[in-house]
């Protein structure tokens, strides 16, 4: 298998590159892009780590030569937030970023499964999907908006310092919606057992919410989680081979297109096979909480595929003009 990271210079690409030289299965093959100069250095640092993953780094205008025969590309290309940002003040910085990178994909590895981690994820995805749809090779089974890092957090948060045993099994929470603010909704009722008051359950969805901020704000200009979201891809893409490989079973919630009847893009409990999304699966039932949470913030989730799905429309055309 090979997987491509690009992006791999940054602040999650380095860790992500370096648990994947660990983890990957033996005979893998890591191809690490970034524009950054230092992308080689940090591929030639990497293959220092006695494993059995080759790895090589790519730097230059395009990621062609590291997508060439990708099965599985990782995309954590593109700015972070400062703080006071949302996520959504990036779309004007990351949108380009991924319409150019996908576009590579389509040409160099058109049926590789496609993870996106660059923010806006809600309006990422949209953009992603029809850059592909345009290049004739859209399949909504490969294309992932990664929100494991919602997941992760959930799991944690459920232990604390007095209780870290209570971690829960891993996979147990599912996290739906989206990726920012309001639209993350992780369902702590699926952990059964005793829940709490209505304000309880709103809270602890909140601080799920917030996290992301209070990493911005913790790190103080300094950008945003890029530890534990490395964690988060390195598990994600290690289920993503694991289906490939064809082991049965295999459960994450992405956030990808279809299976929700009232947001064309969602991100939910899906079971991977072979070729990616084999099964969108339900996540009722749901306590009310979760569920008036879900209904409040599906406008500005269609708001912001929406916006995904325009950029893309709107200059695609223009972009081949100046192209050709
Ligand atoms: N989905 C999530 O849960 C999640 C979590 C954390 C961060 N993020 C997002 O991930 C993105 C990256 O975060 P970071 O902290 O690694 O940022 P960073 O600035 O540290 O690194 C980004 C890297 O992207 C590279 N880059 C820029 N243009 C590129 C291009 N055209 N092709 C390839 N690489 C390119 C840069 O050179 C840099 O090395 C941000 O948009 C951030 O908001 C998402
Ligand atoms: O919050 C951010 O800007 C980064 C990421 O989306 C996160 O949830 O940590």
């Amino acid at each position: 298998m090979k997987i491509a990271v690009l992006g791999a210079a940054g602040g999650i690409g380095q860790p992500l590159s370096l648990l994947l030289k660990m983890h990957l299965p033996a005979g893998s093959e890591l191809a690490l892009y970034d524009p950054a100069p230092m992308t080689r250095g940090v591929a030639v640092d990497l293959s220092h780590i006695p494993t059995a993953v080759r790895v090589k780094g790519y730097t230059g205008r395009d990621p062609d030569a590291a997508l060439e025969g990708a099965d599985i590309v990782l995309i954590p290309a593109g700015i972070a937030r400062k703080p006071g940002m949302e996520r959504s003040d990036l779309f004007k910085f990351n949108a380009g970023i991924v319409m150019d990178l996908v576009q590579h994909c389509a040409r160099c590895c058109p049926a590789a499964l496609i993870a996106l981690i660059t923010n806006p994820v809600n309006s990422m995805v949209p953009v992603a999907a029809e850059v592909l749809k345009l290049a004739g090779v859209y399949d909504a089974r490969r294309l992932f908006g990664l929100t494991t890092l919602d997941v992760v957090r959930s799991e944690s948060f459920c232990a604390s310092d007095e209780r870290p045993e209570a971690l829960p099994v891993q996979g147990v929470i599912p996290v739906v919606g989206g990726h920012s603010g309001n639209t993350i909704i992780p369902l702590f009722s699926h952990l059964g057992g005793e829940l709490g008051d209505d304000a309880a359950i709103a809270e602890r969805i909140r601080r799920v919410q917030q996290a992301g901020t209070d990493v911005v704000d913790a790190k103080a200009g300094a950008g945003s989680a890029t530890l534990a979201m490395a964690y988060a891809a390195l598990r994600f893409c290690l289920s993503l081979l694991r289906a490939r490989q064809g082991e049965l079973g295999i459960i994450e919630c992405a956030y990808v297109e279809g299976g929700h009847a009232a947001a064309p893009f969602f991100s939910q409990r899906v079971r991977l096979g072979v070729d990616g999304v084999a099964e969108v699966l339900s996540y009722a039932p749901i306590h009310p909480v979760e569920q008036a949470a879900i209904d409040a913030m599906l406008p500005g989730l269609n708001e912001e595929i929406r916006q995904g799905i325009d950029f893309v429309r709107q200059l695609m055309p223009i972009w081949h003009q100046v192209s050709r």
